[in-house]
Order: C-alpha cells, then sequence, then structure tokens
C-alpha cells in the first residue's frame, strides 16, 4: 500500500552565527547550511495496517508526512501510496486519503459541521446516496447528531475532534494521516475516538499515526517506527518494543528504614520521592522480584509497594538516549 524507498529531505537555511560579530557579518553574505531532515528511510506499510510513526521533537516527522501526504518534494527517494507517487499525481492522491491534525482544524468556525460536511461531499464529489449512508454512519458511531448543527464554534474540544474524524472520512479514504489526534481531549473523549479509529481500522483502513501521547499509541497501534534525526532507530510490533529493554519493572517502595544508595547488580533507583518512599527500577532477569522483596523486607522493612511494568514513555527515552550517545561517540572517534 505504500512503499518509501531511501526516502531523503534536506533544507537549505541561511545561518545566524553566534557572536555580533558574525550576525553583522552575516548581513552582508548570507552563508548557506544544509540540514538532513529526514535520510535514507525505507519502509513499508501493507493495508489495514496501524502504524505509529515515533519520534522526539525535530526527529522528521513532520517532514516525512509533508512527503507522505504529497505536499513536499523529496530530495531524494521514492514514496509510492495506493499506486501513485504522492507529489506528482497529488490531485487523485488527495482523493484517495484523509488527514486529522489535532492542532489544526478543517472545519469553518462560523458554521454549523453539518454544513461543512456537505462542502466536503461537493469538494470530493461523492454521490448523495454514498454521502448520506457514510455520514449516518459516521454520525452514529460518534454520536454527533446533535452537535452537528451548532456553530462549530460552540462546541466543546471533544465535539470538534469528533467532526473533524467525520470530515476526514467523508469520502471513505483508505489511508488516513493522523497528527495528535487526542491531544488535549479528557479521557472520555480519548477513548470515544480511540474506539472509532480501531472500528475504521477493522473495516480495512490503513491509519499512519504521529503524536507524543504515547497512551495513543499503546492503545491503538500494532507497528511503531521510530525515527531519530532523521533515521529509522526502531521498525517492529508494538509488543516488542517492551521485550527489547528486558524484563523491567517499576516499583514504588515505601520502606521502614531509609534505602541509601545501592549498587546492587539489576536494581536502579530511578527516582526518590521522599525520606522513606523511593522509585526503583528492577531487571528481574538479574534480580528475581521475589529475592528483592524478600531482601528488602528483611533490611528496610516493607510498608507499602505497587509493581508496575516500565512504562513505555521510560522505553522510549532509553532508545532516544542510546540513539544520541552511538551519535556522539560516532563523533568522536571520526
Ligand atoms: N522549512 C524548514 N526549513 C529548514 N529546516 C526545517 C524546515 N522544516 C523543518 N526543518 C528542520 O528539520 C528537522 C526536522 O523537523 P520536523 O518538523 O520534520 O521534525 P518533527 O519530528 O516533526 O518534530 P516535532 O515533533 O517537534 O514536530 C528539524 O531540525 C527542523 O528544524
Amino acid at each position: 500500500m505504500i512503499e518509501v524507498r531511501n526516502l531523503t529531505k534536506t533544507y537549505m537555511t541561511h545561518e545566524r552565527g553566534h557572536t555580533l560579530r558574525e550576525v553583522a557579518k552575516n548581513l552582508i553574505r548570507r552563508p548557506m547550511k544544509e540540514i538532513t531532515a529526514v535520510n535514507n528511510l525505507s519502509f513499508i506499510v501493507p493495508q489495514g495496517e496501524m502504524l505509529a510513526f515515533l519520534g522526539p521533537n525535530g526527529a522528521g516527522k513532520s517532514t516525512t508526512l509533508k512527503m507522505l501526504t504529497g505536499v513536499l518534494h523529496p530530495t531524494a527517494g521514492e514514496v509510492r501510496a495506493l499506486g501513485l507517487v504522492p507529489w506528482k499525481q497529488r490531485r487523485e492522491y488527495v482523493g484517495k486519503i484523509g488527514a486529522v491534525f489535532g492542532q489544526k482544524s478543517q472545519l469553518l468556525w462560523d458554521i454549523p459541521p453539518a454544513d461543512a460536511f456537505y462542502m466536503n461531499k461537493a469538494i470530493y464529489g461523492v454521490p448523495e446516496p454514498e454521502y448520506r449512508a457514510t455520514l449516518n454512519e459516521l454520525v452514529e458511531l460518534l454520536e454527533v447528531g446533535d452537535v452537528m448543527r451548532k456553530p462549530t464554534r460552540q462546541l466543546s474540544l471533544g465535539e470538534r475532534m469528533k467532526c473533524e474524524f467525520i470530515m476526514a472520512m467523508l469520502h471513505r479514504p483508505q489511508l488516513v494521516f493522523l497528527d495528535e489526534p487526542t491531544i488535549g481531549l479528557d479521557m472520555i473523549a480519548k477513548e470515544n475516538i480511540r474506539g472509532f479509529i480501531r472500528s475504521m481500522n477493522r473495516q480495512g483502513v490503513t491509519f499512519i499515526l504521529t503524536t507524543h501521547d504515547l497512551e495513543d499509541v499503546e492503545m491503538l497501534a500494532e507497528r511503531v517506527i521510530v525515527i531519530n534525526h532523521g533515521t529509522i532507530v526502531f521498525d517492529d510490533a508494538l509488543g516488542s518494543l517492551r521485550s527489547r529493554v528486558g524484563n523491567k519493572k517499576s516499583v514504588r517502595l515505601t520502606t521502614e528504614a531509609a534505602v541509601p544508595d545501592l549498587q546492587l547488580q539489576g536494581l536502579r533507583i530511578a527516582e526518590r520521592l521522599g525520606p522513606l518512599e523511593i522509585e526503583v527500577e528492577i531487571d528481574t532477569d538479574l534480580l528475581p522480584l521475589k529475592h528483592f522483596i524478600r531482601d528488602f523486607n528483611d533490611v528496610y522493612g516493607i510498608a507499602d509497594m505497587d509493581i508496575e511494568s516500565i512504562p513505555i514513555e521510560s522505553i522510549m527515552k532509553e532508545l532516544y538516549l542510546e540513539n544520541a550517545e552511538a551519535r556522539s561517540e560516532a563523533a568522536v572517534t571520526k
């Protein structure tokens, strides 16, 4: 469905200079600097997949998405999506894809979503019976029958996001790009939107999701691609992201005696939350939980304890840091 091969994008920007002298000099002759935002990306997304495309700020996600949606021309490489080259066959391509950007609205502030939907019907040339059937299905799924006739500016953020999804899905796109689709929503609205995405995915719609909300990723994605500095640092099933860091647990403890700074294999003190409260990270392959609990109880007295799997946030942080360390080592050996 989507085939990306050696995709690269470099931007040319003006160098500003750091010192006053440099800034003054650069006013006369502005030297150019090349930034490689996306560096030789290759991956395939099969039809019906729910892919999370993640990375820290500045990793190159938006640049990649802009090329995949046909907004930007790449510097090098190829993309074939739905049988088309996005930036070359843009008109035909946009008729087949959808996009929801949590921070950008496709609705019109002063008119009700119902009217904006009708406008989209005309833009995409959706025949009346198909439009009615799709609209009814989506309105029922998202429960927006009443709200879609109010002016958009009167809607709550949750109601508006549901309408944004209807707007994006009315022409029945086979491929949908989501950028921070649940940003700012409360838990119930988030769950509604996620349920809707899952039900569309069950109908065969492919989703590419970019987000900094890792709960969205855990609730939705089957596969995760992580990029950093424009290159892929991870591409596998969501489950493998967890197993990558081994069998680690996060344990929050309240003890009767203070726990000193320990050097114990398989244990890392992650945070001191109070004089008798700490959070530790345990690699259970090196330090089995039952040994940890027995020994800690004997020495410090466990008054209370909470054990959880390492949150996906920590796994991602580790992945980003690992990559940064590898890059700085490579820079030193150059
Ligand atoms: N139009 C542009 N001109 C010059 N540099 C750019 C331009 N757009 C992006 N960049 C640079 O390219 C790199 C990748 O940016 P991009 O916006 O793709 O990252 P991102 O992963 O989407 O980040 P974020 O999560 O913060 O949105 C950054 O270093 C950014 O400063």
